[in-house]
């Protein structure tokens, strides 16, 4: 059968259980696509084909459960999610012959709902950037346009789905790098509420923030993905014990009386002027659909990418202590005793801006500057949560832009981290305040797509599936493909 990628993962479940397809077609037909476009994309570190191929072979001669919506369907997994056997860098040297002896919770949850992972995809070292270039081992491009940026961290994830490589990955977000780089390649990405998606597996960037979530090119599939990885894990103590509702029952397209709110900080000169504009028109559509949409105001939400550069870094520098040299990949050769293993491991292991990362984060937390800096930043974490928490009384959904601006070259920020931080302005707040974030496509600026960024309340993923599939079937930006999936971008 042709042209197998540019079906999207309802369309393949279909195929398979109108047994129009088989499930090792649908990997064979996977990785000839890569194959193809990875000399444009550069998404995957890793390829799992042979265990793909023998796990759909398994699969057909099992038979596909036509209950499970998933069964027998490729999935690209981000480099920080540890799967047994196979390569996890994390994007960075120091893991650079990694083999876990285990998988991560959501890998396991993905096996038994029959998917089957075709290998790893690439991202910013440790999690750590918003364009995949901080990756010791490939820039991948922006499906749109290969001389862009992918986004990041989940770079990677987001341009294998939007190419066509895949019709679906995970991610990880601790600031946006789910929803940032899915906005970047017009795809649909969701960052749901912390403990929603066991981290257990998950290499830890900022343990307060970090947390897994799916990038496809339908919100249905996206609703399907975040069914299969929900739910509390003995394992991450901070998973949340909570009912998972099944978030594609209420996909229906009414959302007549939703309370939706924009706040007006999120629709600031910062923001490109012809991003504020595709969002106002979204505001449009909204209202159309019977939502009711109002102004409302987060005034702390503009001290967020301060106190997540505290934050984050401050968790990293703790969390990357283990990396030593001695438990983990990379050992440095240039060695005359102990305290050199350390030393020379960590500075020859890790990239410019992990050790940026490691450095602020220790500062930070160092005797004479906790208070300062980590206390402080503390305190107005809560602020920042109480602002969302006051709008959330009234209202039952915030909406605003992804991004500030539309993909950037290549090479173009990467020298500069005062802005590649402060890009995290729109995103960041959410993390912060444990809120489940979600990007969807919502507009073109010179042929690059534009995000809309939709957040809801502690674990109501449910009603922000239900707004964005109303707005996608509302829209037909999902409809635009980029070139390398036969568009006319
Ligand atoms: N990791 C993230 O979620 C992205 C953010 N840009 C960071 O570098 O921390």
């Amino acid at each position: 059968m042709t042209e197998l990628y540019k079906k999207n993962l309802t369309e393949l479940h279909d195929l398979l259980t109108g047994k129009e397809v088989t499930a090792k077609e649908i990997a064979e037909a996977t990785f000839k696509r890569i194959k193809e476009t990875e000399p444009q994309v550069d998404a995957f570190i890793t390829l799992n084909e042979e265990r793909a191929i023998e796990l759909a072979t398994k699969l057909d001669v099992a038979g596909i459960d036509e209950t499970q919506p998933l069964a027998g369907l490729p999935i690209g997994i981000k480099d920080n999610i540890v799967t047994k056997d196979l390569l996890t860098t994390a994007g960075s040297k120091m893991l650079f012959n990694f083999e876990p002896i285990y998988d991560a919770t959501v890998m396991e949850q993905l096996y038994s709902a029959g998917m089957i992972p075709v290998g790893k995809l690439n991202m910013d070292e440790f999690a750590m950037g918003g364009s995949t270039e901080t990756s010791y081992f490939k820039k991948t491009k922006n499906a749109w346009d290969q001389t862009k940026v992918p986004g990041g961290s989940s770079g990677g994830s987001a341009a294998a789905v939007a190419a066509g490589q895949i019709g679906a990955s995970l991610g990880s977000d601790t600031g946006g790098s789910i929803r940032q780089p899915a906005a970047f390649n017009g795809i649909v990405g969701m960052k749901p509420t912390y403990g929603r998606v066991s981290r257990f597996g998950l290499i830890a960037f900022a343990s307060s923030l970090d947390q897994i979530g799916p990038l496809t090119r339908t919100v249905k599939d996206n609703a399907f993905l975040l069914n299969a990885i929900s739910g509390w894990d003995k394992r991450d103590s901070s998973s949340a014990k909570i009912e998972v509702p099944d978030f594609t029952a209420g996909l229906t397209g009414d959302i007549k009386g939703l309370k939706i709110a924009v706040p007006k900080e999120f629709m600031t000169e910062g923001v490109a002027p012809e991003i504020r504009t595709a969002v106002e028109k979204a505001v449009t559509t909204f209202k159309g659909l019977g939502a009711t949409v109002d102004e409302v105001s987060l005034p702390h939400s503009k001290y967020g990418v301060e106190v997540y550069y505290i934050i984050a870094s401050s968790e990293a520098s703790s969390n990357l202590q283990r990396f030593d040299g001695i438990r983990y990949g990379y050992r440095s050769e240039n060695v005359k005793d102990l305290e050199d293993v350390y030393v020379n491991s960590r500075s020859e292991g890790f990239g410019l801006e992990v050790k940026r990362r490691i450095m602020l984060g220790t500062f930070s937390l160092s005797a004479g500057y906790y208070d300062a800096y980590f206390k402080k930043a503390g305190q107005v974490r809560t602020l920042i949560c109480r602002d969302f928490d006051a709008v959330f009384n009234d209202y039952d959904l915030i909406i605003g832009p992804t991004t500030p601006t539309v993909a950037y070259g290549l090479g173009e920020n990467i020298e500069d981290p005062i802005t590649m931080y402060t890009a995290d302005v729109l995103t960041i707040p959410v993390n912060l305040a444990g809120l489940p974030g979600m990007s969807v496509p919502c507009g073109f600026v010179d042929g690059l797509p534009v995000g809309l960024q939709l957040i809801g309340k502690h674990f109501d993923e449910a009603t922000m599936y239900q707004a964005a599939y109303a707005f996608e079937q509302a829209t037909n930006f999902h409809k635009q493909q980029p070139a390398i999936l036969g568009g006319h971008a």
